[in-house]
Formats: structure tokens, C-alpha cells, sequence
């Protein structure tokens, strides 16, 4: 049996996404998601599964950023899970007395209306989790009178729900993706997702679109990119990119092998099936047998024949 670590500790959306993504594995609960991901660098868990972005709130930016300056992983999986917020209380607090909130930041900003609207004044403070939060309020000790969590973390930590459906919108999702230390890639499947993280060489004008023509030229539609910031000065980002397709496609094989030229580094994060299904679009010219017809022209025009 295989053991993925998570951001725990148990009841958070993470554990969710984990029992969906692999319902037979053991789970290892981590205190945040770069100790997830440790775990997994050191042999401790055979994968994790962590968040990756928010319909609502964007780039969980810690995923990110461990994704490109830790030791490489290879992201396996996807999943997209509906995230549905819970007010929780211990059984002898009422509405009224909140005065004081914890939640994971990201739960914070998804519930920043109704917290406004009905907690006027409410203190938030953050926790590394939302579970971890509901876990804070079940002691009685605690300087908190109020959590914002999964409603399984209520059942488990003894608290009582005194709102449900609390997020801001009814239809967020969360991305998690399942990471292992190592491939074999997933076999690519017509509807797959290809994640690379891309530093640039030097600074120039023009830096940006260079690498999007990779893709351009190629026919493959990009999913999501964002930048991060290098840490080197106002000004220096990197980039993470998200593209339709399968590494084991050529036109997504040439992309990549095209950013490796013109990139100073290339991070090749995992080629994967997609949660939804949809297949990758392929524009005229851009299919494999188009690239193979294309290469073996090339080599019968070399030697003369042509
Ligand atoms: O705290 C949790 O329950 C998590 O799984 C983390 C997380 C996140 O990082 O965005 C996951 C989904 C929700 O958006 C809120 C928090």
C-alpha cells in the first residue's frame, strides 16, 4: 500500500482531494505543504497531494514556489474538488460571541463576505489550515471562538456548525495535484496536462513572448501561467506555465524542447491526465503524424531526395 502525504491534520479539503485522488492509500497528515512535499523528497511517503490553485483566490503560492526551488517532483495527478465553508463552534458558543476567528488564509479570503456581513469587527487570524483551525477551537483553552472549515472537521473535532455554505460563491473549486518523488509519467491519454516551471536567461524585451510563441507556433493552448517573483530584486519573475497535452506529444515535446534552448532553466514538472476530461485541442498541423510526416521530409530533403 502506497503512503501520500497531505496537509493535515485530518478534516481538511487536502485529506478530501487525497481520498478521491487514492482511496487505498495510507495517509501521512503534514503540518504544511512544504513538509508534504519533504516528506516525499525523503523517502518518508511514496507521493503527496497538495493544493495547486483556487477558482476564487488563484495560485496557492506556497505549492508554487516549492514546486520550482525544491528538489523536483513529478506531478502524477489531478483533481478538482468543490470547497464548501462551515462556520464551527465549540456546543457552548453562540453566533453573537464571536469576536475572535481562525481559518487557513485561503478559507479567509473565500468567506471574506459573509464575514463582513454577519462578524462585523471578528478578528481573523490565519492557521495552516482549516482543519488545523477547527482543531485549535475544540480545545477549550483556546483564545478562539469561531473556526472556518470543511464541515467534516466539525464532526471530528466535537464543534458545532452554526453556518454552512458560507463562501462567498457557491461554485469554488481547488486544484490538488499528486506529486511523487520520481516517474514513470502517466501514459498520455488525449486529455492531458503538461506543468513546467520556465527562469529566463536574461532580461530583455521581448523575454516573455519569445516563450509563448513556443507554444503558439505549436498550436497548444496554455491553461494557466503565472509569475513569481525571483527574490532577486523588484522587477526579477519567473514562470510557471500549464499547457494542454502530453510531453509524449510531439508539438509538446518541441515546445518544451524549444523553452530548454531559449530559457536559462526549463523545469519539466509532469505530464498528467486532466480532471475534466477534455480532450487537447490539436489545430491543423500541429498532430503527431503531421510532425513525424514534416521530420521525414526534412531527412529525405537532406539527403537529396527531394
Ligand atoms: O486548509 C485546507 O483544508 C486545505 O486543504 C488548504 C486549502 C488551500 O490551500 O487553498 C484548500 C482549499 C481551500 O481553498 C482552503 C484551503
Amino acid at each position: 500500500m502506497s503512503k501520500l502525504a497531505y496537509l493535515g491534520p485530518e478534516g481538511t479539503f487536502c485529506e478530501a482531494a487525497l481520498r478521491i485522488l487514492a482511496p487505498d492509500a495510507e495517509r501521512l497528515p503534514c503540518a504544511n505543504v512544504g513538509a508534504a512535499l519533504d516528506a516525499v523528497r525523503r523517502g518518508e511517503a511514496d507521493g503527496a497531494v497538495v493544493p495547486l490553485e483556487n477558482s476564487l483566490e488563484g495560485a496557492i503560492t506556497q505549492t508554487l514556489d516549492e514546486f520550482a526551488w525544491g528538489e523536483p517532483l513529478l506531478i502524477v495527478a489531478e483533481l478538482l474538488l468543490p470547497v464548501e465553508f462551515s462556520l464551527l463552534v465549540r456546543p457552548d458558543t453562540e453566533m453573537r460571541q464571536i469576536k475572535r476567528l481562525i481559518t487557513h488564509p485561503a478559507a479567509h479570503t473565500q468567506c471574506r463576505n459573509f464575514i463582513e456581513r454577519e462578524l462585523p469587527g471578528a478578528v481573523v487570524i490565519h492557521a495552516s489550515s482549516t482543519a488545523a483551525a477547527a482543531q485549535e477551537v475544540s480545545n477549550p483553552e483556546s483564545p478562539y471562538d469561531a473556526a472556518i472549515s470543511p464541515a467534516i472537521a466539525g464532526e471530528l473535532y466535537g464543534l458545532t456548525e452554526v453556518a454552512s455554505g458560507i463562501g462567498d460563491r457557491t461554485d469554488t473549486v481547488t486544484r490538488f495535484v499528486q506529486v511523487s518523488a520520481h516517474g514513470p509519467l502517466p501514459e498520455p491519454t488525449g486529455a492531458d496536462r503538461t506543468s513546467m516551471v520556465a527562469f529566463l536567461k536574461d532580461d530583455h524585451a521581448g523575454a516573455l513572448l519569445e516563450m509563448l510563441s513556443e507554444f503558439s507556433v505549436r498550436g497548444i493552448n496554455l491553461s494557466r501561467i503565472e509569475s513569481r517573483p525571483t527574490g532577486d530584486g523588484i522587477g526579477r519573475y519567473f514562470f510557471h506555465f500549464d499547457c494542454e497535452g502530453h510531453v509524449a506529444d510531439a508539438r509538446v515535446g518541441e515546445a518544451l524542447s524549444g523553452l530548454h534552448r531559449i530559457c536559462g532553466d526549463l523545469r519539466f514538472l509532469g505530464s498528467y491526465p486532466r480532471a475534466d476530461q477534455v480532450p487537447t485541442q490539436i489545430r491543423t498541423g500541429t498532430s503527431d503524424a503531421e510532425f513525424a510526416e514534416a521530420a521525414d521530409w526534412l531527412t529525405r530533403m537532406r539527403a537529396g531526395q527531394i
